[in-house]
């Protein structure tokens, strides 16, 4: 395995791990994957679906070969996340107008988001390098995510999480889990820069998408889905875009299933973002060449409120090459695209809700066909917001097509049975 840098190329090898390369750039990990044969490969990876309470049961873990070959399995930190489901529902198809759309539900991961396949590597490898204090600074997922993992490793971890506009209860669930957790003024933006400035300083290794380890791991939800659907994947991917780790991994899982033969054509994928935090969506529709920072992003999925996504480059490498696209959704479209997915029975917290929205604005406007394949990446659980579930079903939202309502009545339990019966 070995480090090269996104920006000036410079490679450095495993044992002089940083985030950044001195120039700056971020690194991205590459291995050797002229040693392997697609169909052994294949051969493995279906055979250890049958193991149990292993490392290798993790949906993760079973594609350690092309993740962290290197890392002893002692190290390995795992939770067994992975596995999870890959749905479809007509719901979903009229919404959208699709005949075929599937969602992979990563917010069945162990501490209910995409997050775990990441931080499982990442863990894993600041044990094998002897740390015992873990940080990142994050909109909740993140943190959570971290929390569970460090906790599981018996180590310590601290967290970032900016005073506002993020959900209450993933902070519970990461001070749950046993994290010193700090709130400080600023977004998840600032909370990055601090921790690139005074990580080292301080002894803490860190979590976040930055660090490649992390990418590597998440690369295995693209993995999963092309071994479940026989090594042929639906002809465009959709993933939300936020700090933008999804659709990086996205892109190098997907780079490497094409590099070994196991898929042998590329889908499309489409970036979605938040309107009022979309400053990677602007920069590709403006075709612009850099960046500019949203200083206040704000959009009620609190999961995609970014402003500059430390990721952009990777990012803008997946678009390259899977002729990929980007476009943003108002909150509204959200929140009424999660409403479908959660009466489909699946459940998402808002952000994952994007894709959706994001394909039935595709969808009419005629980029995505109706007759092709759609897959999404929903990102994290129903359980994750739950001040938007009140919002959304009790409060004064009005534009909802599955206003879901609970009936609000001082009836007795008769008088409803009674109701029932003369409506039946
Ligand atoms: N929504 C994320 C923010 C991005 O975090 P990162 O792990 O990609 O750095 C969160 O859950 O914090």
């Amino acid at each position: 395995m070995k480090f090269i840098c996104i920006d000036c190329g410079k490679e450095s090898s495993s044992s002089e791990f940083e985030y950044h390369c001195t120039c700056g750039g971020l690194l991205d990990i590459v291995h050797d994957f002229q040693r392997y044969d697609a169909d052994l490969l294949k051969h493995l990876f279906k055979e250890r679906l049958s193991e149990r309470m292993t490392p290798y049961a993790s949906g993760v873990w079973r594609y350690k070969e092309l993740i962290f070959p290197e890392l002893p399995d002692n190290c390995i930190v795992t939770k067994y996340e992975g596995n999870t489901g890959l749905y479809t529902s007509e719901l979903l198809q009229n919404y959208t107008g699709l005949k075929q759309v599937f969602v992979k539900a990563q917010s069945e991961n162990p501490s209910g988001s995409f997050k775990d396949n990441g931080m499982t590597v990442a863990v894993s490898h600041g044990k094998s390098l002897g740390y015992k204090k873990f940080t990142c600074t994050s909109t909740g997922n993140t943190s959570s995510s971290l929390a569970m993992y460090a906790s599981i490793a018996n180590a310590d971890s601290y967290v970032f999480v900016p005073d506002k506009d993020i959900s209450l209860n993933k902070v519970l669930q990461t001070v749950s889990y046993g994290a010193k957790v700090f709130s400080f003024v600023g977004t998840y933006d600032d909370g990055i820069q601090f921790l690139e400035k005074h990580s080292n300083d301080l002894g803490l290794y860190v979590c976040n998408s930055i660090n490649p380890f992390r990418i590597e791991g998440q690369k295995s939800i693209i993995y999963e889905i092309a071994q479940y659907l026989n090594w042929e994947l639906p002809e465009w991917i959709i993933v939300p875009g936020g700090a933008l780790s999804n659709a990086t991994a996205l892109g190098k899982g997907l780079h490497d299933l094409f590099t070994l033969g196991l898929i042998n054509k590329m889908p499309r994928v489409a970036i979605v973002q938040a309107e009022g935090a979309s400053p990677f969506h602007k920069m590709v529709s403006q075709e612009k060449r850099e960046l500019t920072p949203e200083p206040f992003p704000y959009t009620r999925a609190s999961a995609l409120n970014i402003g500059n996504p430390p990721s952009w480059k990777k990012a803008l490498h997946t678009l390259i090459q899977t002729r990929g696209i980007t476009i943003s959704v108002t909150d509204e479209e959200i929140l009424d695209a999660k409403a479908v997915i959660d009466r489909s029975g699946i459940g998402c917290e808002p952000a994952s809700a994007a894709t959706i929205a994001g394909i039935r604005n595709l969808v009419s406007k005629q980029v995505i066909d109706k007759e092709e394949s759609v897959l999404c990446i929903l990102t994290g659980n129903i359980l994750k917001d739950t001040d938007i579930l009140k919002y959304y079903h009790l409060g004064e939202h009005t534009c909802a097509s599955f206003k879901n309502t609970i009936q609000h009545s001082r009836l007795t339990l008769n008088s409803i049975r009674e109701n029932m019966i003369e409506k039946k």
